[in-house]
C-alpha cells in the first residue's frame, strides 16, 4: 500500500499509510482501539475502497487480482452462526472453493486439504459437530482451518487471540509456527504479541490511522532461507 487513505462516514480512518508486506514476513499490526487496524487489513485486501493512494496484492490492484486462493483471510468476528447450521467440516471445506474448479466436485486432494486443515487446528474429533455449538476459541480455530484449507501463500488474521483462552492461544502459536516454518506470509492484527511473539518478524503500530512505529524483530524465515541459499 502506498499513501493509502480510507474515509468512513466522512471521517478519514486511514490517513496515508505506506506498508509493504514481504514474502515470509510475519507482521503484527498493533495499536490502540479505533486506530484503524481492521480498516487497514480490509483495505489491503480490497474489501474497502481507498479514497486515496494505491494498494496491490501480488502486483495487481485488488479489483484485477484473481488468485484469491493465495490469500487466507480470518475475519475478526464470526460470519457463521445464526443461519443454517453447518458442520465444522462444511465450514472448513468452504475455504477450499477458491482452489476448486467451479464445475467439478471435491477431489481427493480437496478432501485431504480439508482434513489436514482441521487436524492443524486440533479439531479432528469435532469435524461432524455443528460449528455454531463450539466455544468462541474453537470457532476461531474453525475459521483458521477454513483459511488454511485453501493452502494459501499468505494468511491474514484479525485479532485471532481476542477472547481466546491461554491454551487456545498456545495452540494457535503452534499452528502458526508450522505455517511460518513453511515460509508462508502472515499478517496479524494483535493487541499483544503474547505467545506469538517468537514468530513475529515485524511489528507495525498504527495510531490515528497512521503508522506511528515500525520494528523489525528478526529476519523473515523465507528471506533467511533465500540468503543462505544464494551463491556467495
Ligand atoms: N463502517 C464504519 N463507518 C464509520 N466509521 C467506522 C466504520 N468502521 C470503523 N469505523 C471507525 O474507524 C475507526 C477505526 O476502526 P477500526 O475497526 O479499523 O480500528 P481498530 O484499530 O481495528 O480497532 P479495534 O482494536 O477496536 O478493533 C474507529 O474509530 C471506528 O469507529
Amino acid at each position: 500500500m502506498t499513501g493509502g487513505r480510507v474515509r468512513l462516514d466522512g471521517r478519514e480512518v486511514l490517513a496515508g499509510v505506506d506498508l509493504s508486506v514481504g514474502a515470509g514476513d510475519v507482521l503484527a499490526l498493533t495499536g490502540p482501539n479505533g486506530s484503524g487496524k481492521s480498516t487497514l487489513v480490509r483495505a489491503l485486501l480490497g474489501l474497502l475502497p481507498l479514497s486515496g493512494g494505491r494498494t496491490e496484492i501480488y502486483g495487481r490492484i485488488p479489483s484485477r487480482f484473481r488468485d484469491w486462493g493465495r490469500i487466507g483471510y480470518v475475519p475478526q468476528r464470526l460470519p457463521m452462526g445464526g443461519g443454517v447450521p453447518a458442520t465444522v467440516r462444511e465450514v472448513v471445506a468452504s475455504g477450499r472453493t477458491a482452489r476448486q474448479s467451479r464445475w467439478r466436485p471435491a477431489s481427493a486432494a480437496d478432501r485431504a486439504a480439508v482434513d489436514h486443515a482441521i487436524e492443524a487446528v486440533g479439531l479432528t474429533g469435532r469435524a461432524r459437530d455443528s460449528a455454531h455449538l463450539l466455544s468462541g476459541g474453537q470457532q476461531q480455530r474453525v475459521l483458521i482451518a477454513r483459511a488454511l484449507a485453501g493452502e494459501p501463500d499468505a494468511i491474514v488474521m484479525d485479532e485471532p487471540n481476542a477472547g481466546v483462552d491461554a491454551g487456545n492461544q498456545e495452540a494457535l502459536a503452534r499452528t502458526l509456527g508450522t505455517l511460518t516454518g513453511e515460509g508462508r506470509t502472515v499478517l496479524l492484527v494483535l493487541h499483544e504479541l503474547g505467545p506469538l511473539e517468537p514468530l513475529i518478524t515485524r511489528t507495525v503500530r498504527l495510531e490515528g490511522g497512521r503508522i506511528a512505529a515500525e520494528t523489525r524483530l528478526r529476519t523473515a524465515p523465507r528471506a533467511a532461507e533465500q540468503t543462505a541459499g544464494s551463491p556467495a
